[in-house]
């Protein structure tokens, strides 16, 4: 694609699923230029950092970690859920390093994580019909007219609250963690040994509204980078070579993410791939499957092929989550770790016979003890579901859920590497 890029060019491209609903079309036209002038949430240079650490991935030194809500919202925002995520992803990395035996970059799905594509645009309940909840972002969750409606001013209050997370995050991340024993919940034994992590944010780039007045050109070298997260990803839902969010996507200099879903056939990729990393440059494109336990064996093979054979530096990553998801016999929308755990052993064996670095693992996960997921070491059942089922739109794993699989990863990793290791 040569056709010049700017941040608006998306807007000549048909786009789905961004809401057209607003009431007042010239106050959201306001908030957006407001937001066009807030200062970056990230910098032009911490984002190059990160794509140079995917680079590591896609060369198969590093392992790619990738985790958070499913959605943040307004009500669950609190301190002590940004801290007990953070220090779940560090416990998982610090499991995947010292058994994975490499490096591992660390991406939250965290401060600005907020808008859903949802399946249906509209939600019945007891005979009336209204608009489906969109994220804290868009609109609100309870059921009336009033707060289905979207309404702009909640894109402001989504930068502010993405703005205190990413506050906090980085003072997290500065505290850092002196070893394995620390992460496992002991206190560092001396103030000295403390080391500082590197930890990058990350969101799904559905409101391209918002990532337009978040792209701002870096003066040091007069690209354009979206500032709203270190990376960005294209959802299952809107990776059509000629819509608008491939289009947008394709002129951040960002490390960015594309879902593959099972209807991605090899030659569709191929062209993505060509549209979105034309210069292959190491770390800048991210494939993250997410076919389901039952069909990842039948169409992840061909789509690994097809990249190897291709030949640009990829990084492959699995997202066992949106495959995954069932109605349980109560209602509540549900995931299995089982199957959880499949789709993700299964990846690890189809990258080793396709001769693919399995470069990482995106999750739907939390620090707090929900109950949203089913099985895992407390072995939550349907009945349980009820307890403490708090997302605001997927289920997440919960601490121990999330730990159980960093250990079976790393035990993976550990195995599909040997046969390498001893033919080196
Ligand atoms: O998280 C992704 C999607 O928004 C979500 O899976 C869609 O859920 P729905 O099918 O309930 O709309
Ligand atoms: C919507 C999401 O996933 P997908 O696009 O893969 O369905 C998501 O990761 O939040």
């Amino acid at each position: 694609m040569n056709t010049p890029w700017s941040p608006s060019s998306w807007r000549s491209k048909p786009v789905r699923y961004l809401p057209d609903d607003y009431p007042d079309l010239a106050a959201l036209t306001r908030v957006e230029a407001e937001l066009a002038k807030l200062p970056p949430l990230v910098t032009a240079a911490e984002t190059r950092r990160l794509r140079d650490a995917l680079g590591q991935v896609a060369q198969g030194k590093a392992f790619l970690l990738q985790g958070g809500d499913c959605a943040e919202s307004f009500k669950e925002f609190a301190a002590d859920n940004v801290r007990s995520t953070f220090q779940l992803l560090l416990q998982m990395a610090g499991v995947l390093t010292f058994a994975g035996g490499c490096p591992v970059v660390k991406v939250g799905r965290i401060a600005g994580q907020f808008a859903k594509p949802r399946s249906n645009a509209t939600e019945t309940v007891d005979g009336v019909t209204l608009p489906s909840y969109r994220g804290d972002i868009i609109n609100g969750m309870d059921f009336n007219a009033r707060e289905r409606t979207p309404d702009p001013q909640r894109l402001l209050r989504a930068y502010h609250q993405s703005a205190e997370t990413l506050q906090l995050v980085r003072a997290l991340a500065r505290e850092g963690y002196a070893d394995l024993a620390q992460l496992l919940g002991h206190r560092p034994e001396t103030e000295g040994a403390v080391r500082p992590v590197d930890f990058f944010t990350s969101h799904e780039a559905l409101l391209l509204n918002v990532e337009q007045a978040m792209t701002r050109v870096d003066e040091a070298t007069g690209d354009w980078y979206d500032t709203s997260a270190h990376m960005l990803w294209i959802g299952e839902r809107t990776r059509q070579l000629e819509g608008g969010h491939v289009e947008f996507m394709r002129g951040i200099q960002n490390p960015i993410g594309l879902k593959c879903g099972p209807t991605m056939e090899a030659d569709d990729l191929v062209r993505l791939i060509d549209t979105l990393n034309p210069q292959g440059i190491p770390g800048k494109l991210t494939l993250i499957g997410r076919f389901g336990s039952d069909q990842v064996a039948e169409c992840l093979p061909r789509l690994m092929a097809a990249t190897r054979r291709h030949g640009s530096p990829v990084v492959w990553s699995i997202d066992p989550m949106h495959g995954n998801t069932h109605k349980a016999t109560n209602g509540y929308k549900t995931r299995s770790v089982a199957r959880i755990l499949a789709e993700v052993m299964a990846f690890l064996q189809i990258a080793a016979a396709e001769g693919v670095h399995p470069g990482g693992l995106h999750l739907e996960m939390t620090g707090q003890d929900v109950t949203e997921c089913l099985g895992g070491p407390l072995d939550v059942s349907e009945d349980d579901l009820s307890s403490r089922y708090h997302t605001h739109c997927d289920p997440r794993l919960n601490a121990t859920q999330a730990l159980q699989l960093a250990f079976r990863v790393a035990d993976g990793l550990h195995t599909v590497r040997a046969p390498q290791a001893h033919a080196a």
